[in-house]
């Protein structure tokens, strides 16, 4: 194990690695408004229109001429409908000759119709009236270059006229899993037979992220075989994802194609689970050996791949929020490596305590269950009960 210490480098020290020896080139395409959600902008978008267009009453209520309030409210029950005042609801334009809005509330009518006004009214010009482009102004910005579009981004676009944007084409990846004891899922497994499951969460992620993906059919431990697949996908992607033999079985073959081929190869990061994940730069493109079992994959996923894909986008990779938790047991773990523990967290005393799930858990009851995540640093060697560490949340406080 000391040689692996000694080799292994952090995960920190590793994505640098990768990102700094990957320049993606940005393309860019075209996409419909209504296509363009979590799309990353290629260029800084502007305004079109001017909003409101000429003027809106802000309220619900009738639009008055101000010179008819020069000296103070006037009797109105002679007034008529479409000439003395109009309806002037919100958002509404209204004639010229009209100038101020008076809200619902000030108003009444009385049985035969006649309008009343509230006592006390006092107005001003201009009252209750948005002006042209109070909402939006052609030639305003809207949205700068290289942001990923939210709900709201999308309706202040169409309310500046802009219907087709450019965006930055989704990195293509590539997702390689590998192992002659998969089994495609559907298919129920016999002995020696492992459901590929992983690819359905590593799809979701990366289409989460904004990426393209495609999943290759299950690749068989045969070395022929996993260099012609990794060599079809170089062709294709811009990050390629090969999934198991990371590590040192008979048949993990991964690593030595890797490095055979890589013009940059590292092997390992010190960081558990998950610590045989193989690094490589191949034809300037980053290709990542995720260890198979699926907590290292979903982690070499959350560190690696997602730095990976928002590297391309010119985006910081998403952060969990994270708490202040009180354990409720003692952990333990060796000082030369980062550990992640998978933490129970409930509600306490207006705090938190939080509770690791055992190794000895099945894998839906450890993966399914983990409202957080604790990674506890390289040099600590673990934490007493009671003691407070800050952990990452895995789900919302209002699921705690
Ligand atoms: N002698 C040693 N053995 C192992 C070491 C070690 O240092 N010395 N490291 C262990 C660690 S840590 C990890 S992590 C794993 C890494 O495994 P591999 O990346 O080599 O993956 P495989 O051996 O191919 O598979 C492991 C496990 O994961 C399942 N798997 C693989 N791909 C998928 C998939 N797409 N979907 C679902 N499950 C998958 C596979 O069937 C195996 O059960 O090595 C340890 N061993
Ligand atoms: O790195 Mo492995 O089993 O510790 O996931």
């Amino acid at each position: 194990m000391s040689e692996d210490t000694n080799s292994f480098i952090t995960r920190a020290d590793a994505l640098e690695l990768l990102t700094s020896s990957w320049n993606p080139e940005q393309e860019r395409e075209w996409v419909s408004l209504k296509d363009a959600l979590g799309r990353v902008t290629a260029k800084p978008l502007y305004s079109q229109n001017t909003m409101p267009v000429y003027r809106i009453s802000q309220l619900d209520g009738i639009a008055v001429r101000s010179s008819d309030f020069i000296n103070g409210v006037p009797d109105t029950s002679d007034w008529v409908k479409g000439v003395d005042y109009v309806q002037a609801d919100t958002g509404d334009d209204f004639p010229d000759e009209f100038d101020t809005v008076i809200p619902v509330e000030d108003t009444h009518y009385d049985s035969d119709g006649r309008l009343g006004l509230a006592k006390g009214l006092t107005l001003k010009a201009g009252d209750c009236v948005g002006a042209a482009g109070t909402a939006v102004r052609q030639g305003d910005l809207i949205v700068d270059a290289q942001v990923r579009l939210t709900p709201l981004h999308l309706s202040m676009l169409a309310l500046s006229g802009i219907y087709h944007l450019e965006v930055l084409r989704k990195p293509r990846v590539i997702y390689i899993p590998t192992g002659s004891e998969l089994i495609t899922a559907g298919i129920r497994p016999e002995r020696g037979q492992t459901i590929e499951s992983n690819s359905l969460m590593v799809t979701a992620l990366l289409e989460q992220w904004g990426a393209d993906v495609t999943c290759y059919p299950i690749i068989k431990d045969k070395p022929e075989e996993l260099a012609e697949a990794l060599d079809k996908a170089l062709q294709a992607a811009d990050l390629v994802l090969i999934n198991g033999g990371s590590s040192r079985g008979a048949e993990d073959f991964n690593t030595a194609l890797l490095r055979k081929r890589a013009d940059l190869f590292r092997h390992g990061v010190r960081a558990i689970p998950g610590r045989p994940v193989g690094m490589a730069i191949i034809n300037g493109k980053p290709v990542i050996n995720m260890p198979g079992p699926t907590f290292a994959t979903f982690l070499a996923m959350d560190w690696c791949v997602s730095g990976l894909v928002h590297h391309y986008y010119g985006l910081p990779a998403p952060q969990r929020p994270k708490v202040k938790v009180s354990l409720t047991k003692a952990l333990e773990k060796r000082p030369d490596y980062e550990f992640y523990f998978r933490m129970m967290v409930t509600g306490k005393d207006g705090g938190y305590e939080a509770t690791p799930l055992g190794w000895d858990r099945n894998l839906p009851d450890s993966l399914l269950k983990m409202d957080a995540i604790l990674i506890v640093p390289i040099g600590v060697s673990g934490y007493q009960a009671g003691e407070e560490v800050e952990v990452e949340l895995m789900c919302g406080p209002e699921n705690l």
